[in-house]
């Protein structure tokens, strides 16, 4: 439904072109949670805001739903932005309104719906926000993630399909990240609203996300299911995202490794191979050790997944490699 054609963009500085997006071919599924994820200066927020036209493409055409969204002008550009709800950082939210007034302000400024009906319609954002209390205060009265569900109660108003979300959790903390996150996963759900959001932290891409895209210096590097490229990352920006969320060091790893002795492999497993007991009966069949040298069970999104590196010792270590090579998950021999 949103669909990038050789969309391209570079600013112009006092007479120097600056590339931020080269020329991308995306595309994005209706009611899909899609996540973009880079360093700084990779051209996220560049690709995100093109989408509503925040930004003006260079070149390229940019359709969603059909239409062609790079030529409109005025009227027809105000009807789409409409469709399009964004939050950002900051919450960028007007200090002296009221909760309820921020969140009435794109239905006041669309002109369609009598002062009664903004009321009522205020009243059901609020609530699927759970802020319904916090009506008549102003945003200093507000805790962060209360200020980014005012935010996200303001970008439903005008029941837009598309939610764009720019480091919409990188101001909160952990456990209220969690908690936006949740919500941004039920409106998606219960509303099949489409949403596409940046960030520089691989662990908002694991909770929320159906497929990722690694960008770096104006480039997606990577792009596919999160599971695939979260457990089995391809390109090098994308892999240091990874080890990073996960906070291992490889080169710590790579030297405490140095000192163990026997063969060693890191096994993957997802879904329900994740609690299958494959570790106990392979060691029975072929005899060898094993000590975990790392691990983590933890989910995708509603996947569980684990991760686990082990050393490999006495007994029939090939026959061992064999199992689990057969088994419902993926092996990797390290050394
Ligand atoms: N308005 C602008 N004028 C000039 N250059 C810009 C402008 N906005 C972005 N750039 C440049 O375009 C490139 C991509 O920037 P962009 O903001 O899209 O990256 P980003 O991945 O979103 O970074 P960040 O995470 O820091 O926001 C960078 O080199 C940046 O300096």
């Amino acid at each position: 439904m949103i669909d990038f054609h050789q969309v391209h963009k570079a600013y112009r500085v006092a007479g120097q072109s600056i590339p931020a997006l080269q020329p991308t071919d995306l595309q994005i599924a209706r009611g899909e949670v899609f996540g973009i994820i880079g360093h700084s200066g990779a051209g996220k927020s560049t690709l995100l805001r093109l989408i509503n036209r925040l930004e003006e493409p260079s070149g390229g055409r940019i359709v969603i739903d059909g239409e062609d969204v790079t030529g409109l002008q005025a009227t027809g550009l105000r009807r789409f932005r409409q469709q399009v709800g964004m939050i950002f950082q900051h919450f960028n939210l007007l200090s002296s309104k009221t909760v309820a007034d921020n969140v009435a302000l794109p239905l006041r400024l669309a002109g369609e719906l009598s002062r009664a009906e903004i009321a009522r319609r205020v009243d059901e954002l609020l609530a699927r926000v759970g802020l319904n209390e916090h009506a008549n205060k102003y945003p200093a009265q507000l805790s962060g993630g209360q200020k980014q569900r005012v935010g996200i109660a303001r970008a439903l108003a005008t029941r837009p399909k598309i939610l764009l979300c720019d480091e919409a959790t990188s101001a909160l903390d952990p456990q209220t990240t969690a908690s936006v996150l949740q919500l941004l996963a039920q409106i998606n759900s219960e509303l099949n609203l489409t949403i596409v959001l940046i960030t520089h932290e691989m662990d908002v891409i694991r909770r929320v996300c159906d497929r990722v895209a690694v960008m770096d210096a104006g480039q997606i590097v990577e792009l596919g299911p999160v599971a695939e490229v979260f457990l089995h990352p391809q390109h090098s920006t994308t892999r240091r995202f990874v080890l990073e969320s996960e906070q291992v060091d490889e080169s710590e790893q790579r030297d405490d490794f140095a000192h163990v002795e026997g063969r060693i492999l890191r096994l993957t497993f997802q879904g329900e191979a994740t609690y299958a007991p494959l570790l106990g009966s392979v060691a029975r069949e072929t005899g060898v050790d094993y000590s975990i040298l790392a691990g983590r069970i933890d989910r995708i999104k509603q996947t569980p997944y684990g991760q686990l590196t082990l050393a490999l010792t006495g007994g029939d270590i090939e026959a061992a490699l064999a199992c689990f090579a057969r088994a419902d998950v993926h092996l990797e021999v390290l050394r």
